[in-house]
């Protein structure tokens, strides 16, 4: 078995990508975030209340002949940026680019945070992290791709991101024709439930390459690169005018700015990151201040090699045993 699915921006600044998936029978169609940096199954559902849903389409279990109630079961998420749902729990038929999984479990959101109500594109979310970070209770659930892996060609699934662009997710086969060169595998040490692995190091624009173990998670649910202080200021000390907000919450620097590249490394290879993936999004529609791409992880706890960076590769999510993350140029 395999799927191919579209990894569509929301909005303007790759803020999140959505993916159309379909839920029951007959198939009901949301637009659901694939999310590397969690692992519960969550949509906006007949169950929402209405003050909550601003033009989201919803999940309907009773609209679906192939619903049941997971009885007992609830489920509550917080992500670090505070925004958090929480809900109740059915199985249907769940369905991602032609790859079905049967009693699939779907949460069902009963309450959403005020951020989540604001995204109008995005009806919920695929975690695709490791089951062990499911927070359905009493029992925890199984992610799509651990109920799918049995079925699957190959044990993976891959992330081909785009900027300011509509890029893919694979599941089951490695397309060929989505990358160059040779794929780098790198090990995945998955504790305490995300994809984490380690950069071989980083370069700033041409300068050299500081080879350091960088250890930290690659996560599609997450818009930018959050990496240790001492390599975001070596990066913005190139910006002329930048400097690290309290106000704005990070580093900001004028628009005009000519920012350099950056390159991070896995094992052998060297990926490259645009200096336009970096100059993220301006402050404000008509400010001529500009919010980076690249921020501190220090207050984060753990580094987070979000969209910015994963959108300059073709990424290899490996569900072998033992687990491996690999990297493409493309
Ligand atoms: C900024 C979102 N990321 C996080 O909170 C996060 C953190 C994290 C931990 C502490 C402080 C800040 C972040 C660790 S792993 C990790 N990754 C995830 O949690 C991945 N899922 C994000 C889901 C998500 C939260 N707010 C959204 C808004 C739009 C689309 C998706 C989302």
């Amino acid at each position: 078995d395999k799927g191919s699915a579209a990894a569509i921006p929301i909005n303007e600044v790759d803020i999140a990508y959505v993916t159309p998936v379909t839920i029951g029978t007959p198939p009901q169609t949301l637009m659901l975030d694939l999310d590397t940096g969690s692992s519960d199954l969550w949509v906006f559902s007949s169950l929402t209340p209405s003050t909550q849903v601003r033009g989201q389409e919803i999940y309907t279990p009773t609209k679906s002949s192939t619903s049941k109630l997971l009885s007992g079961h609830t489920w509550s998420i917080r992500y670090g940026d505070g925004s958090g749902s929480r809900g109740s729990v059915y199985t249907d038929n769940f369905t991602i680019g032609g790859l079905e999984v049967r009693s699939q479990a779907v949460q069902t959101a009963l309450e959403v945070s005020s951020s989540f109500t604001q995204e109008q594109s995005l009806d919920g979310l695929v975690g695709l992290g490791f089951s062990t970070l499911n927070t359905v209770r009493p029992s925890s659930q199984l992610t799509f791709f651990d109920n799918a892996r049995p079925n699957l060609d190959e044990e993976v699934f891959t992330a081909d991101l785009k900027y300011h662009a509509t890029g893919s997710y694979d599941f089951g086969f490695i397309d060929s024709k989505k990358y160059t060169g040779n794929i780098t595998y790198t090990a995945v040490q998955q504790s305490p439930g995300y994809w984490t692995h380690s950069l071989s190091g980083y370069s700033v624009g041409s300068g050299a390459f500081q080879a350091s173990q960088i250890s930290g998670i690659s996560d599609t649910g997450t818009t930018l690169l959050y990496l240790p202080t001492a390599i975001v200021t070596a990066y913005y000390r190139q910006v002329q005018g930048a400097q690290n907000s309290q106000y704005y919450g990070g580093y900001v620097f004028p628009c005009s700015s000519t920012l350099p590249t950056f390159t991070f490394g896995i094992e052998g290879a060297r990926f490259t990151i645009p200096a336009s993936y970096i100059n993220y999004t301006r402050i404000s529609p008509t400010s001529t201040t500009c919010y980076g791409g690249l921020q501190s992880s220090s207050g984060l706890g753990i580094n987070i090699f979000g969209d910015v960076a994963l959108k300059a590769a073709f990424v290899v999510f490996s569900g072998t045993n033992p687990p491996r993350i690999g990297f493409a140029t493309k």
